[in-house]
């Protein structure tokens, strides 16, 4: 299959700190791909910078074959890229179904003013909108939450109204950043399967999470940093057995691990 998104050679640095650099990997349509390594490794500032939310200093950003380097996050989501981030963006005054109604607006090109002064077909947009958020609670196993207000709801319904929200722009790849931190372990399962329902569906699914044992379940490819650069890259199996990986886990520098064995 071809690569969706592929990462060629992304850099940045702040402040003569060098976060990320020289970073590559693909993804293909339907694959869960993990980006994982110590803290301060470099995943979030990499995921800033696919996303859009940082400019890279060096490297391109290339969306089915289109390079999207940079793009602000907003048209990037037009473009089939969504994401989800580290802390809740969810309203919590707001209930489960209009949260996930929010996810609609960034759809929509330039219908606000006819919303605004009530013209036809604004009805019908936010009746398709509702249906749509609706079907979507029910994809991520919320249906029933709908009207409660978000901020009532566990911390895993939560993540799973985040995720319904970013599928609302109907993302051919979809960014999670920690999907599954602050989770306990039911959640995180929960989490796992709609994770591996929503790549089912074809969507790439590109993740940055903390939870190993859940990285090492659910991810087809896994790229790891360290110092910002890429140490290691493969399926779970391989990468767990990285020398160079495990030494980065443990802190030990390279070429003291052998006296581990
Ligand atoms: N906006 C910024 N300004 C200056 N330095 C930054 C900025 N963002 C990140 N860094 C630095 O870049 C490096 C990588 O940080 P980053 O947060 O991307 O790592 P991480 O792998 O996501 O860490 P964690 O697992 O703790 O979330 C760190 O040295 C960090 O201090």
């Amino acid at each position: 299959m071809s690569d969706l998104l592929s990462i060629e050679g992304l850099g940045i640095t702040f402040g003569g700190v060098r976060a990320v650099h020289d970073v590559s990997f693909r993804v293909r349509p339907g694959e869960i791909v993990s980006v994982i390594g110590p803290n301060g490794a470099g995943k979030t500032t990499l995921f800033n910078m696919i996303s859009g939310v940082y400019r890279p200093g060096a490297g391109r950003v290339v969306l089915e074959g289109e390079d999207v380097t940079g793009m602000e996050p907003h048209l990037l989501a037009r473009r089939g890229m969504s994401r989800t981030f580290q802390n809740l963006q969810i309203f919590p005054s707001m209930t489960a179904l209009e949260n996930a109604v929010t996810g609609y607006h960034l759809q929509e090109r330039g219908p606000v003013l006819a919303d605004l002064l009530g013209l036809p077909g604004a009805r019908a947009r936010a009746r398709r909108a509702e249906a749509g958020a609706r079907a979507l609670l029910a994809r991520v196993g919320l249906e029933r939450a709908a009207e409660r207000a978000a901020g009532n709801l566990s911390y895993g319904s939560l993540k799973r109204l985040e995720i319904a929200r970013a599928l609302a722009l109907k993302p051919k790849v979809l960014l999670l950043d920690e999907p599954a931190a602050g989770c306990n372990a039911v959640e995180t399962e929960e989490i796992d399967h709609l994770i591996a329902e929503v790549a089912a569906s074809g969507v790439a699914i590109l993740l940055v999470e903390h939870d190993m044992k859940m990285v090492m379940r659910i991810s087809n490819h896994i790229v790891v940093l360290d110092h910002g650069e890429k140490i290691a890259e493969g399926d779970p199996a391989t990468v767990s057995r990285n020398p160079a990986v495990i030494a980065a886990y443990l802190g030990v520098e390279e070429g003291q691990d052998h006296a581990h064995g």
